[in-house]
């Protein structure tokens, strides 16, 4: 066995429910997992289960498309998700796990005077929050971004590049966060479906689950596309609407890409994976669902983004499509915080971009279930915001597949 133990160890214990627990988080993708880590690690709350009623890091952390960047507008979300890349720049050493984090810069295109105008703004506003910036004309685009077409439905007539930004390996941020966790004591259960609530005089007491029931006055809930129907077991009613955000990749073929593109006008993201592939993103679903799955609308429309901004690959052959369920708000600002019900908390309302935020998600629902009041970073995301109407918009920055 590895280091002279005895036997195969696995990362994580897949243990056993018990009967009760000081905190239960619902969840077993990267915002539940960090959830419970920092539970352990920033407060010493280690009597945690880790409930997930498939397997861990199956739902959206294991099927993005693992843009990692933080050039949000508003100063409470940029703040934000530059605490979130921050801890991504430190989280292999903290998690001693090898997360692939590749700072290999992420590009916006601009392709007319209005997609100039947003990365302009988006650019300024980068640099007011503290947040490294860089703004790029046509030729300095191109020769960083070797390739590019000279397209006249989609001109390059600049970019906004944030050199910090790039890109990780989605399985292993969520590999790293369970078996850290499950070292400091935080139960992992898989196949472990929650289906109700226990809850006496507003205050919640425990989940039923397939694997039993658990009992716990602290349980917060990181279930993504899953949320509205998940907190509606325990009578809460969440402003989140579930679509299907589907992804593709090609062929493995040589390095040929080493940076990361969003082209806004063209609907397209990509980067070249490790392996070899194109990592391909497109939009959004334009209608409900909960169905994983891609469709030859998307893969079409995401090929022609892909051909149009590179002819070169024309060629190259799709590998695999799929999609995951994500939960866009209105204002396309996560929800992090209390529900109205004592003791239940939430960590959702990510949408279509919530793996650049899953170190400092976990930081502030593991702060709030511990402490019973917002991080700080966080005070800003809370539900009552959708009563208040201090919305935060921050739709033009959340990420193109809107
Ligand atoms: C195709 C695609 C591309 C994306 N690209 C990017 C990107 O490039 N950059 C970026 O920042 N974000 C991106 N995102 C968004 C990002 O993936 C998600 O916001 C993030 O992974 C959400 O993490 P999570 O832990 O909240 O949810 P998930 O990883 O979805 O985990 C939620 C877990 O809850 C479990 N669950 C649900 N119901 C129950 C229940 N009743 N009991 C127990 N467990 C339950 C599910 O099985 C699931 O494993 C993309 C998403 C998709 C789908
Ligand atoms: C799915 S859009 C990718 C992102 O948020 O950078």
């Amino acid at each position: 066995g590895l280091n002279g133990q005895r036997g195969w160890q696995p990362a994580w214990r897949d243990a056993t429910p018990k009967p009760r627990y000081d905190a239960i988080v619902i969840g077993g993708g990267g915002h539940g997992l960090a959830t419970a880590y920092y539970l352990a690690k920033n407060h010493g709350i280690t009597n945690v289960a880790l409930l997930e009623r498939g397997w861990i890091g199956g739902g959206n952390t294991g099927r993005n498309t693992t843009i990692i960047r933080s050039n949000y507008f508003y100063p409470q979300t940029a703040t934000f998700f530059e605490f979130s890349l921050k801890l991504y720049e430190g989280l292999s050493r903290d998690l001693n796990y090898n997360i692939m984090f590749s700072q290999r810069g992420m590009w916006m295109l601009g392709h007319d005077r209005h997609g100039m105008e947003m990365l302009r703004r988006s650019a300024n506003a980068m640099r007011l929050n503290g947040i490294d910036a860089e703004l790029h004309d046509a030729a300095s685009v191109r020769s960083n971004i070797p390739g590019l077409n000279e397209n006249p439905h989609f001109p390059i007539l600049g970019g906004l590049n944030q050199p910090r930004g790039g890109s990780a390996r989605h399985d292993a941020v969520a590999w790293g966060y369970a078996r850290a966790a499950s070292a400091l004591g935080v139960d992992i259960i898989q196949n472990c479906d929650v289906q109700g609530f226990l809850i006496e005089n507003g205050q919640v007491r425990g989940v039923e689950t397939s694997r039993g029931t658990m009992l716990s006055d602290t349980v917060g809930m990181a279930v993504a596309g899953h949320s509205s129907v998940v907190a509606a077991k325990a009578g809460v009613r969440l402003p989140i609407s579930s679509y299907a955000l589907q992804a593709f990749v090609s062929e493995p073929v040589k390095p040929c890409l080493d940076t990361v593109i969003l082209s806004p006008a063209t609907g397209t993201y990509l980067s070249q994976s490790d392996k070899g592939e194109l990592v391909i993103g497109a939009g959004l679903d334009l209608y409900l669902s909960y169905a994983q799955r891609g469709n030859l609308p998307w893969m079409e429309r995401a090929a022609a983004g892909v051909v149009e901004l590179f002819p070169a690959f024309s060629r190259m052959r799709f590998l695999r499509q799929w999609a995951g369920i994500v939960d866009v708000v209105h204002d396309s600002t996560p929800i992090i915080g209390a529900t109205g019900l004592d003791g239940f908390y939430v960590n959702c309302g990510w949408g279509t971009g919530g793996f650049k935020a899953i170190p400092a998600g976990g930081w502030c629902l593991a702060h709030v279930m511990a402490t019973g009041t917002p991080h700080p970073l966080a005070t800003a995301f809370g539900l009552d915001r959708f009563k208040t109407g201090a919305l935060i918009d921050e739709a033009a920055a959340s990420g193109i597949a809107h």
